[in-house]
């Protein structure tokens, strides 16, 4: 995988050692009102999680998640939210938790196609997801019975909208299951705190040719909000 940042070992040890004694508080971060709203829902008014409703797009979400962080403490920070979904891998109305979050779509266009950030040597486009605590959130999710798949996450500037955007991401990006517009931003954030990051996304469309009258929006937060609920069992 191109690019990547290594795990953090200060995070990792933090978030296991404050789990022995009292778990650490989260940092969830979603773009928009409505999924905060889906997430609080599912978590019942539990105070270890705090709920940053931060903007669309990776500069808000990064700025928010920073300024979150700044004035901490947490062990651990996830971006959430709705997403489209990967047809094939990631159906509308389930869920998908990232094992890394790419920042797809920074580079540039040259006479040969699309050249990642890293490819042009600006350093790396993906952070890993916390991989036990990725691994134990989608294991929780299919045995409380929802669909989940587990691979990368996109993060993109433009939402997808033609069948072959999507085919040259999946391209390029073989196993993506989903694609967002905030998970990579919440993870630099998150990183430069050294700390582990998530992202959980409920799949509203597929990546594709663009029609947003089809988006599955309350479904999906449905789906994130009963996500949220079994956030509360694994962290
Ligand atoms: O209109 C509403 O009621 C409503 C409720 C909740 C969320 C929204 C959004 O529009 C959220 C924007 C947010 O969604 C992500 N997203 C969803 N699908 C895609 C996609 O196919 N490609 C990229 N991003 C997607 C994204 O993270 C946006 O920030 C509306």
């Amino acid at each position: 995988m191109e690019g990547k940042i290594d795990p953090h070992p200060e995070a990792a040890a933090g978030f296991a050692a404050a789990g022995e004694n009292h778990a650490p508080r989260v940092l969830i971060v979603t773009a928009v009102a409505a999924e905060r709203e889906a997430v609080l829902r599912g978590l019942g008014g539990s105070s270890r999680f705090e709920v940053l409703a931060a903007g669309a797009g990776t500069a808000a979400a990064a700025a928010g998640t920073a300024a979150a962080l700044a004035a901490g403490p947490y062990g651990c920070v996830i971006s959430a939210g709705i997403g489209g979904g990967f047809p094939g891998l990631a159906p509308v109305g389930s869920l998908a938790v990232a094992s890394e979050m790419i920042a797809a779509d920074l580079g540039a266009e040259t006479p040969e196609g699309f050249r990642s950030a890293a490819e042009l040597g600006f350093g790396s486009v993906s952070v890993p997801a916390d991989s036990g605590t990725a691994e134990a959130l989608a294991a929780a999710l299919a045995a409380a019975g929802l669909v989940v798949s587990t691979g990368p996450v996109l993060t993109v500037s433009t939402a997808t909208g033609t069948a072959g955007t999507a085919a040259a991401l999946a391209a390029r990006h073989p196993g993506a299951v989903a694609e967002a517009m905030e998970g990579h931003g919440v993870a630099v954030a998150a990183h430069r705190f050294g700390i582990a990051a998530l992202e959980l996304r409920a799949i509203s469309n597929p990546v594709g040719p663009r029609d947003r009258a089809a988006w599955k929006i309350p479904e999906a937060l449905d789906a994130l909000a009963a996500a949220a609920a079994i956030l509360l069992e694994v962290l």
